[in-house]
């Protein structure tokens, strides 16, 4: 199992007491699959994707990436997990204004020390598979809002993560923008074998998903799932 969170509770500081934001939370992703995360705003969707990120340290159970478990691990061991297995993918690109769409690429795999000799072609190699090639030269205020979603995606993908961490990539596009985003993150997750999780408010998305999970208060229940590459939802 690439992404594995086991029985984790997550609780904030709330005046007196504690806020339980996650209940003995349990979700496994293999590799190759996409489960989406839906549920109403605080229900704790966004502290999911923080535990399964490795930003935030769960009160209790275990958070195990690509065979890691992550509790047995230091800051700086987790931040090159974080580096090296994890992509994340967040509602706003965050994209560096002064540096063109191969740049963005190339500066996230800079970071982890990789050689720049390769970063170019990895990173013209990305932008073509998200459908940029012909923007590589481009910045931000030259592309649309679905182009900038899709280098956000190009850019988390840099360093091969092993799992993809992605929080409502479509919300600020339109439908068809969206459709396009979902399509292709599950063509990539497919063909990179990522441990996908996508939390999401679309359900116009859910049919193209392998599993969905419903958080409610900050209790995860499985909907629904099936076999990757099958048209048809079997009941739960
Ligand atoms: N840093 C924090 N300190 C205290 N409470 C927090 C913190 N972050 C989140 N919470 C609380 O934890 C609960 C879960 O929040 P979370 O952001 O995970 O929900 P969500 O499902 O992602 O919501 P949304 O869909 O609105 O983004 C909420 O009640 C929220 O107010």
């Amino acid at each position: 199992m690439t992404l594995l969170v086991h029985d984790v509770t997550l609780t904030y500081p709330d005046g007196e007491s504690r806020l339980t934001a996650l209940d003995r939370v349990r979700l496994e992703v293999p590799a190759g699959t996409l489960t989406a995360v839906i549920g109403p705003s605080g229900s704790g969707k966004s502290s999911l994707l923080a535990v399964a990120a490795t930003l935030v340290t769960p009160d209790s159970g275990q958070v195990v990436v690509a065979g890691q478990d992550t509790a047995r691990l230091s800051a700086a061991e987790k931040s090159a997990l974080r580096r090296e297995k994890i992509g994340i993918v967040f509602q706003q690109p965050n994209l560096l204004a002064s540096l063109t769409a191969a740049e963005q690429l190339q500066v996230m795999a800079h970071l982890s020390g990789r050689p720049a000799r390769t970063l170019r072609r990895r990173a013209l190699e990305l932008l073509d598979a998200v459908g940029l090639a012909d923007k590589a030269d481009k910045r931000p205020h030259q592309l649309s809002g679905g182009q900038r979603q899709r280098v956000n995606i190009a850019r988390a993908l840099m360093n091969e993560p092993a799992v993809l961490l992605v929080d409502e990539p479509t919300s600020a596009l339109d439908h068809e923008r969206g459709a396009a985003v979902l399509d292709l993150l599950v063509t990539l997750t497919r063909e990179r074998s990522t441990a996908t999780v996508l939390v999401t408010h679309d359900h116009a998305h859910l049919e193209r998903m392998d599993r969905t999970s419903t958080m409610t208060d900050g209790r995860l229940t499985r909907a629904a799932s099936r076999e990757p590459g099958s048209e048809t939802v079997p009941a739960a």
